[in-house]
């Protein structure tokens, strides 16, 4: 391990923001025949989203062994333009639909656990809940003691830096799921009672797919599983953070929560909820960095030449706090998406070319109504706002897991 990577496996987010600013927006982070190296400047990052077709897509060497190595994150070709043919649709346009009633009942009792006077990790909660309506989409079901088992596999591996760390330097790799919890999970997936679950193309054996393997099923599962979660639930959790410290926000918020009958899953109807939502996402993006590209031949970027083989990383978190894009960067201010049109120079919370997120209009929905619904039901303070800092599970980044809300007032 070098030193960039050393530093950015100890204390990330300071060495990220102190290079934020780099001319040319480009960071070494490992030499050699291969080098690696974390890149955001627009252009470039333009420039890898157009030609994405064309690049190999590595994976990553610490969500690797979670995922597995079939999993979609990293496929290449015929079999990923095939998985997305699948699974795409039923997570955009109006096939979102079917999910709402799901969403506000998940949502509706997890709000009922929360009585006058509790007190609640606020990443946890929203990663349960977030969690248990992502495996109602995907596998048709959210047996619990399954879904408990999945968390504390995620916890033991990405719920502390340090430890997290010490598998990775120490012992070759995160720990794995293992065949027990495996063989759940697949089976999970073939027996949901939902007919029309995210899971269900896989498992017919026609298509461009053909039969998928239960090793194959069991990396996709985990995958959904996990992209679908881990992002929306900390997305959710900093919108909810914000909108509890700054009571100018909620208010906004309440009013025009006040002036619909609707449950937020409208973009339209709540436009001061989308915009606190689309700045936590910039502020905070669950996902800091996207997925790795190789290039298959010898490029010239920023007066340097980069030999094939070299991956390029786009650097969500630093395109984020460029303040040539975000002036101020680190002030959280829905304003700069208020009333905007189009997607802002250096914004890409969801990634972009053949690889944008196939869950970002489900993550968004779901934001939207979880959001909409607590701030109708409860009034919530922050124990300790200071502990609204930003942690790193994984490549996610959550709010620090010492953060703490207090139910106020019940208004059900
Ligand atoms: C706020 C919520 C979310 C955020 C911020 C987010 C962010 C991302 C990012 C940054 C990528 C990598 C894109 C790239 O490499 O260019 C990605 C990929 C992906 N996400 Fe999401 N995601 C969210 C929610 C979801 C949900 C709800 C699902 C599914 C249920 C999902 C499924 C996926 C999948 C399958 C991929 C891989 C796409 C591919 O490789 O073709 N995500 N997401």
């Amino acid at each position: 391990m070098n030193r960039v990577e050393l530093a950015l496996a100890v204390a990330p987010l300071p060495f990220l923001d102190a290079h934020a600013d780099d001319p040319a927006a480009m960071l070494d982070v490992r030499g050699g025949p291969a080098p690696k190296i974390l890149v955001w400047h627009h252009e470039t990052l333009a420039s890898l989203f157009r030609q994405d077709s064309r690049l190999r897509h590595p994976g990553s060497r610490s969500l690797g062994p979670l995922l597995g190595p079939k999993s979609m994150l990293w496929a290449d070709g015929a079999r990923h333009a095939a998985y997305r043919k699948l699974l795409g649709p039923p997570l955009r346009g109006r096939r979102l639909e079917t999910y709402h009633s799901l969403i506000t009942q998940a949502t509706a009792s997890a709000i009922d656990s929360l009585g006058t006077g509790a007190v609640f990790g606020l990443a946890a909660w929203t990663r349960r809940l977030a969690l248990d309506i992502v495996a109602r989409i995907v596998l048709g079901d959210a047996d619990p003691v399954l879904l408990r088992d999945v968390t504390v596999w995620l916890d033991r591996t990405l719920g502390s830096r340090h430890r997290t760390l010490a598998y990775r330097l120490l012992r070759g790799g995160l720990p794995v799921s293992g065949a027990e919890l495996d063989a759940r999970l697949v089976a999970a997936a073939k027996s949901g009672r939902e007919p029309r679950s995210l899971v269900s193309p896989l498992l017919t054996g026609n298509g461009p797919l053909g039969p998928v393997p239960d090793d194959e099923l069991r990396d996709q599962v985990v995958s959904l599983l996990f992209a679908g979660h881990e992002t929306t639930a900390s997305a959710t959790a900093w919108t909810l953070y914000w909108l509890t410290t700054r009571p100018d926000l909620r208010d906004a918020v309440l009013s025009e929560l006040e002036a619909t009958t609707g449950d937020g899953s409208d973009p339209a109807e709540v436009p001061v909820l989308q915009a606190v939502i689309a700045e936590a996402l910039r502020l905070h993006p669950p996902v800091e960095v996207a997925g790795n590209r190789a290039l298959p031949e010898a490029v010239d970027l920023h007066g340097r030449t980069l030999p094939a083989g070299t991956v390029l990383t786009p650097a969500i978190y630093l395109a984020h706090h460029r303040s040539e894009y975000f002036p101020s960067p680190h002030a959280f201010d829905p304003g700069r998406f208020l009333g905007r049109r189009g997607v802002p120079e250096g914004y890409l919370p969801f990634g972009g070319g053949t690889r944008f997120c196939l869950g970002s209009q489900l993550g968004q929905l779901e934001i939207r109504m979880i959001t909409a619904a607590v701030l109708r039901r409860r009034v919530l303070r922050c124990v300790n706002p200071r502990a609204g800092v930003a942690k790193l599970r994984g490549h996610a980044m959550a709010p620090s897991a010492r953060l703490r809300l207090e139910v106020v007032a019940c208004r059900d």
